[in-house]
Order: structure tokens, then sequence, then C-alpha cells
């Protein structure tokens, strides 16, 4: 039995073109992602990219770099029709928390994108996703709420959970109730490898107040975000962020040929590291998975040229006066830079 989702109108929607009169909505839209450190994750941001390019979005992707990604890396992203934005690290509070992989730290940072108030809505997708499909409808979902896919429980990286420990997972919660002498269950959590939200200067400030004061955990900003959003979140089906554990794990909710969106999240699975080597690694599908992220990125036809129309045309959006203003003073405890 797949597990609740909400049934937002727009899946239905068979891609209806969306108006091309400039209305502000349509100019303020953007896909979003994260970069940090000198190392290879900028491949996925070219991918991602031209991936983007190759489904005909209609919006631009806008890459939030931290202050360490070298001038080259920055000159690549532009030179594939990226709006590269620099944004300072954000630091959790002081801990002696064992994050799942150590390199979460740096993914705090990401709440910065709540300040890009230029865009009215954003959908985020880290730089370990591939789009296969238009998702541009996935803007008009209703304001108001934070839309994700949920994630699952099941993988040795959660084995410092309760639901670990019990065999629980929020995608198949009849196959091992929670027990009672355990409280409620836990609410249903995302995956914040992609999102659908709206970047508000109250949010942002209200994100950074709250981090203060709130103990780092092992899934770092994924965890926080859970917690801030927990009554605003919306699960979105898992076409929009295939976690690639649910292969293997809850094979019985995914319809691989409809999956859009692909997170190559699982340990191995990068496809611009691949070596075939960790523990599922060797599958077909992930084999063909890796193989089709390869055939976007090596695909020249794909690559940005000047002559292109930029998606969303020329519209110079004004800077909000608010994003200009000065960071709220925040002081963090200096953590290790990216991976
Ligand atoms: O050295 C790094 C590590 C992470 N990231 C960014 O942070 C995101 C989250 O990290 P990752 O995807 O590796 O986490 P996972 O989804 O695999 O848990 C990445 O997709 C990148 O956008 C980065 O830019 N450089
Ligand atoms: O910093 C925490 C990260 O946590 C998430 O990754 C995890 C999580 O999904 C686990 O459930 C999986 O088991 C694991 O493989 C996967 O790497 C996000 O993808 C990433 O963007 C980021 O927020
Ligand atoms: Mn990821």
């Amino acid at each position: 039995m797949a597990p609740p989702e909400v049934s937002v109108d727009v899946f239905t929607n068979t891609g209806g073109k969306l108006s091309t009169t400039l209305n502000p909505g349509y100019s303020k839209r953007a896909y979003v992602t994260f970069l940090a450190g000198t190392g290879d994750y900028v491949k996925g941001v070219v991918g991602l990219a031209k991936g983007l390019r190759k489904v005909k979005s209609a919006y631009r992707l806008v890459v939030a770099i931290l202050p360490d990604v070298p001038e080259e890396h920055r000159e690549i992203l532009r030179s594939q029709g990226c709006i590269v934005h620099e944004i300072e690290p954000i630091y959790p509070p002081e801990n002696h928390v064992q994050f799942a992989m150590a390199y979460y730290v740096i993914n705090y940072s990401k709440l910065r994108i709540w300040n890009f108030e230029e865009y009215s809505k954003m959908v985020y997708l880290d730089a370990d996703i591939q789009v296969f499909e238009n998702i541009d409808h996935l803007f008009d979902m209703a304001d108001g709420y934070f839309y994700a896919v949920m994630d699952c429980f099941c993988e040795k990286t959660w084995s410092h959970s309760a639901q670990y420990s019990i065999g629980y997972c929020q995608q198949c919660p009849e196959k091992v109730t929670w027990p009672a002498e355990m409280g409620s269950p836990p609410p249903l959590y995302f995956n914040a490898g992609m999102f659908v939200y709206e970047p508000r200067r109250m949010t942002y400030e209200s994100l950074l107040q709250t981090l203060r004061i709130t103990p780092p955990t092992p899934f770092a900003e994924q965890d926080f975000l859970n917690m801030f959003f927990q009554h605003k979140y919306k699960p979105i089906p898992p076409i929009y962020n295939l976690v690639l554990a649910m292969l293997w794990r809850h094979r019985e909710n995914i319809e691989l040929e409809k999956v859009k969106v692909v997170h190559y999240c699982a340990a191995g699975s990068k496809p611009w590291r691949y070596t075939g080597k960790e523990v599922n690694m060797d599958r077909e599908d992930i084999k063909m998975l890796v193989a089709k992220w390869w055939d976007v990125y090596n695909d020249e036809s794909l690559d940005f040229k000047a002559e292109d129309p930029s998606p969303e045309g020329e519209t110079f959006l004004m800077p909000s006066i608010m994003a200009s203003m000065p960071e709220p003073e925040i002081s963090y405890i200096p953590a290790p830079s990216a991976a």
C-alpha cells in the first residue's frame, strides 16, 4: 500500500502550455541548486543544467555557491546558462553530533535560498539530481506549503534512529506498525534533495533564528527542515525525487517508467564517481540510470549557446530592496569545508 500522498490536481495537468504572457509569477520562478567546495559536484550542476534544457524547462537554474567554489567552476556554470549566486556559509550551533555523513554539516548553507526574494517560487534540486521529464507544472501548486517527496528509513544511514531499530518505515507503515509504547509514529519525513518552496525574508529570518536554538542531528539541514516545516509539508509522488534506495527497499511503491526526477543519493551512485563496486551499484536499473545521466552530461547539443533565448526571456528582475538588506547577525561555530 503506497503511503498517503496529497492529490494535488497539478499532477493531472497534461502539461497544458503555461501562459507565455509575462505575468509576474512566470518571470519570478527558477530552479535552484547548491554547490560547495572545489571538488566534482560541479559536474552534477552541469548535468542538471543540461537536463533542464533537454526537457525544455521554462525557468533558469540558479546556483547558490559557497565562497570556496573556484572561479574556473563558476565560469563553467555561467557558460552553461546558470545564474551563479554566492552565499555565505551557515554553520549549525556548536555540537558534538555524529552527522550521517561528516560533510552534511555544509548543507545548512542551503538555508540561504530562502533569502532569494527576487523569486516568488523556486524548486530546489540537489546537484546529484537529474530531471528527465519536464516538471515545470510543480510551480503551479498552491502557495503556502512545502512540497517534497517522502524519504525512506531502511538504509544503514538511518541506523541511529528509532525507526531503523524496529524496522519501521513510512513507505510501508503497515509492515512494521509503530508500537504504542513508543508514542505516536514520527510525522511524515521528506528527503531534502528536492522541494518546492517560496523564498520569503520572514521565513528566512525565522529559519536562522530557530537554527540557533536547535541542537543539530545526524541528517543536518534535512532533519531541521522537516522539523521547521512539519505543519506545512505536503508529500508529492516519488516520481519527482526517486531516492535510489527505494528501488531495493520499496520497489512496490515505484513505477520506474514514470519517474521524472532521479536522485543519485545512494552510496556509490554519484554518476561522476560511479565505479559499480558499492552494495547495489551492480544492479541493472542503477547501471541504466547512471548511463542516462552520462548521456545528458556528454550531449554537446545540450550545451548552452549564447544565442539560446533565455528560458524566461531577458526579464531583468529588480533585486528586491529587502534582499539587499544586511544579513541578520548570527554567529556560528566554524566547521570543516565541503567534502
Ligand atoms: O562536496 C559537496 C557536497 C555536497 N554538495 C551539495 O550538497 C548537496 C547535498 O549533498 P549530497 O547530495 O551528497 O547528499 P545526499 O543527497 O547524497 O545525502 C549536493 O547534492 C550538492 O548540491 C556540494 O556542492 N559539494
Ligand atoms: O544533509 C543531509 C542530506 O540528507 C539527504 O540524503 C540522505 C537521506 O535521503 C537518507 O534518507 C538516505 O538514506 C541517504 O542515502 C541520503 O544520502 C538529502 O538527500 C540531502 O540533500 C541532504 O539533505
Ligand atoms: Mn543529494
